[in-house]
């Protein structure tokens, strides 16, 4: 029980998202209570519109919590400064990139931005960390490739790289998966998988590629209309909340396998 408690990098008490302006406040959702864990895969699921990027970006200090609370290894998030979260937590996107005409090597340098000087010198220690990331995600033979070269696959696996050269406890990404074919939905998946297991980081990601993360991740939080809930895959499974994701008009949820199928 100690050791579980030791080990909790990201935990939300109450936690309460959504959108406030002067005049009003939109809760997206409410009453999230989860502890994520060190080296752990998880997954963040759910309906389009549910909350995941709502959640991402409360989770990630981007917009700020409606009520709740936040804590990273075991500090409130607020009071966290914008340079301490960036050495605990990196971020992966997958808005297009703005520094397409940099190279494959110069994007994941930018991972060492929070440990750098104010002009970004890199000394020996980063170099080492820069080479590691490109070794640990396959890509050494992109490195002098200029990002607007790649496919949105190899692009990918640079935004990883860059994120592990950040060497943050944490990472957090948005829909790694998207406009991936089938294969390389999988590939990312199992990369992110095998990074957990490698270096120890926790990774949370957002997808739909719920039958993928059932099969990968450790964990899953699963965003419903009326609750959040967080547990093991097989765990969801046999309670039944994949079954509740959905309309039961065109998909069902098939216990055996694991996966949604289309009803006949
Ligand atoms: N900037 C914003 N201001 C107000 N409401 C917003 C804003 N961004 C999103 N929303 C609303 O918050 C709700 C959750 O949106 P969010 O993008 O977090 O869902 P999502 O689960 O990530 O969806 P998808 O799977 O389609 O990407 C939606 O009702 C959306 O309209």
């Amino acid at each position: 029980m100690i050791e579980k408690k030791i080990n909790i990098i990201l935990q939300t008490e109450q936690l309460s998202i959504g959108y406030k302006t002067k005049k009003a406040e939109t809760v997206v959702a409410s009453n999230i209570n989860f502890e994520l864990h060190k080296g752990q895969l998880i997954g963040l699921v759910g309906a389009n519109g549910i909350g995941k990027s709502t959640l991402l970006r409360t989770l990630i200090k981007v917009q700020p919590e409606l009520s709740g609370s936040i804590k990273l290894n075991g500090i409130a998030l607020e009071s966290t400064s914008n340079l301490d979260l960036a050495k605990q937590l990196s971020i992966v996107l997958t808005e297009p990139l703005t520094s397409k005409n940099l190279s494959v090597y110069e994007l994941v340098a930018l991972g060492r931005h929070p440990y750098t000087n104010w002009i970004g010198n890199l000394a020996q220690v980063d170099t080492d960390i820069i080479n590691n990331a490109l070794e640990l995600i396959n890509i050494n033979d992109l490195k002098d490739k200029r990002c607007y070269e790649l496919s949105d696959g190899q692009l990918q696996k640079v935004m990883i790289a860059r994120a592990l050269a950040q060497d943050t406890d944490i990472i957090v990404l948005d829909e790694p998966t998207t406009h991936l074919d089938m294969y390389h939905k999988a590939y990312i998946l199992k990369l992110l998988q095998k990074l957990t297991k490698d270096t120890h980081k926790t990774i949370l990601f957002s997808s739909h590629e719920i039958d993928l993360a059932i099969q990968l991740c450790d964990t899953m939080i699963v965003m419903r209309k009326d609750d959040v809930v967080c547990d093991q895959p097989c765990n969801l499974i046999s309670e039944g909340v994949f079954e509740s994701l959905f309309p039961k008009d065109l998909i069902s949820f098939d216990d055996t396998t694991g996966s949604f199928r289309i009803k006949k």
